[in-house]
């Protein structure tokens, strides 16, 4: 049997681990799939070059109202689609072939499980290994809806008829989708309803429960569910009961509420499940929780004392950065077992690409006063500051909450234009301990820049 002394299983943030400290290594990098993984093929990069030009096709539907006049006049999805795969593909089989030729690297193209704690089968063949990397990432799951086969994602993908989509697949469909149905609240859902409605789709969004982002804060999710609303047909507390394709191959839709939809692309955007329960864990010794994620230690060491896992498959967090932060822990860790480094959880920001963008951080308003805390709140609006006059702005807003008295901000929630960078000072001052009033005060703000919104919101702070 061939021995390898490393494994690693997926080459999303897993590829990441192998660089030249790893040369005297022996490896097996295990992918079943595309090369490089979920972030780089049908994720973070991919989604965003989507969201880019989805922000400048819905330009109109925000500049009248400043006195610009401006027509969409044409989206040219598959110019935009072939632009952005033809980049990312390159990058894929690049990197597949780099791996390829690496004299310490032996890539398995193929399924693989393990066999026993130290042993994996992958593409016909058992091998051994010393320690293991556990970096397999997760898949969407797709609801049980009459009409609908779970194994059109997996076995019978051959079958899957051509309006059933996930996010996997839905980026690559011919032609832009005239009319789009997207089950689902979340990220995936709010992402693809700005792009499909900016560049001209009829849109409809079937959310099981009362509103959209409902992790968020409460103020924020009911602002987004109000502004998502106004940009496509939002139906809240409705599911899809039954999904049948029609002579043209398009998909006729059945909802909860009697209601009944006539779709070229259906796309289910219900959340995504660890692939742990695919690789046989019992047999290395690893255990999961209950909802499916490998147990790991704070060196991101599982159960078994050789196993390590990183990324989508131990956290729930399910974020590019987190995967690339606990991806370095243990490429520490594998060199320097003897002074392992921990993984900080403590403030793990997210934002949401869409029409308007939402970012957060830390606790929601709620959260923070469940956890007993006496807190003081601030909401800033961006009309408020003079760059959301520049904007005209009436809608956006960022919110704080600290605790009182030590001013120690433990939650910033913002939705509106740059949501994404505007929360990053509040992500440093949560970090590195940086109380609000010194945050807004010991610093000089550039005027009139859109960062006063975080300013004028510490300082609003009842600290
Ligand atoms: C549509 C979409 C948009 C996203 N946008 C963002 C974003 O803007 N920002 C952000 O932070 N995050 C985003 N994410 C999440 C981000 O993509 C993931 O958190 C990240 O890619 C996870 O990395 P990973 O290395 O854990 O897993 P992956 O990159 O998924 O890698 C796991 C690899 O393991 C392989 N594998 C699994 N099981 C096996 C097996 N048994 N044998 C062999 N190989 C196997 C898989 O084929 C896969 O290639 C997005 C996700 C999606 C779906
Ligand atoms: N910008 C980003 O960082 C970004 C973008 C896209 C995806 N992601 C990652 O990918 C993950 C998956 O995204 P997602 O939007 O699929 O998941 P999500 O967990 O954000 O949202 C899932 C949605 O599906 C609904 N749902 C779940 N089960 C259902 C069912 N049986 N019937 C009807 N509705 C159901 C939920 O109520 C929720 O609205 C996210 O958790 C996120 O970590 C991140």
């Amino acid at each position: 049997m061939r021995h390898f002394d490393l494994c690693i299983i997926g080459s999303g943030s897993g590829n990441s681990l192998i660089d030249e400290q790893l040369d005297d290594q022996s490896v097996a990098l295990v992918e079943k799939g595309i090369f490089g993984g979920t972030c780089l093929n049908v994720g973070c990069i991919p989604t965003k070059m989507f969201v880019h030009p989805a922000d400048l096709a819905s330009a109109p539907e925000r500049s009248a109202r400043l006195g610009v006049q401006l027509t969409r006049d044409k989206v040219d999805w598959p110019g935009i689609r072939d632009r952005i795969f033809t980049r990312i593909d390159a990058i894929s089989e690049g990197g597949e072939d780099w791996r390829a030729q690496a004299p310490n690297v032996t890539l398995y193209r193929a399924k693989g499980h393990f066999t026993g704690p130290h042993t994996f089968a992958a593409g016909g063949e058992e091998f051994s290994a010393d320690r293991f990397v556990i970096a397999a990432g997760s898949r969407a799951v797709v609801p049980p809806v009459a009409g609908v086969d779970p194994q059109w994602w997996d076995e019978r993908r051959d079958e899957r008829p051509a309006w059933a989509h996930t996010s996997d697949t839905v980026m690559r469909t011919d032609d832009l989708p005239g009319r789009v149905v997207i089950v689902g609240g979340g990220y995936v859902a709010s992402e693809f309803a700005h792009v499909f409605a900016s560049f001209g789709s009829d849109v409809t969004i079937m959310v099981r429960s009362q509103g959209m982002l409902r992790e968020q804060d409460a103020e924020i999710s009911e602002a987004f569910t109000r502004s998502m609303a106004r940009r496509v047909r939002l139906l809240t507390g409705v599911v899809p009961t039954e999904i049948a394709t029609e002579g043209d191959g398009t998909a006729r839709v059945l909802a909860s509420d009697g209601s009944e939809h006539r779709a070229d692309v259906v796309l289910f955007a219900t959340g995504r499940r660890p692939n742990g329960d695919t690789l046989n864990l019992p047999a290395a010794g690893v255990e999961t929780d209950r909802e499916g994620y490998v147990v790991v230690d704070p060196h991101q060491r599982t159960t078994a004392e050789h196993i390590w896992a990183l990324g989508d498959v131990c956290n729930p967090w399910q974020l590019k950065h987190v995967a690339n932060h606990e991806a370095k822990v243990v490429k520490h860790n594998l060199l320097h077992p003897e002074q392992p480094r921990s993984s900080d959880h403590r403030f793990v920001p997210y934002a949401v690409f869409s029409e308007p963008q939402v970012a957060a951080v830390g606790l929601t308003e709620h959260q923070a006063r469940a956890a007993g805390y006496d807190i003081t709140v601030a909401k800033q609006d961006y009309g408020s500051i003079a760059y959301g006059w520049a904007m005209e702005d009436d809608e956006h807003f960022a919110k704080i909450v600290a605790e009182r008295g030590t001013g120690r901000i433990l939650g910033a929630h913002i939705m509106g234009p740059e949501a994404s960078v505007l929360i990053q000072p509040l992500i440093q001052a949560m970090s590195f301990g940086l109380p609000a009033a010194e945050m807004a005060r010991g610093q000089y703000w550039i005027h009139p820049a859109m960062t006063e919104l975080v300013e004028n919101a510490l300082l609003a702070l009842d600290v």
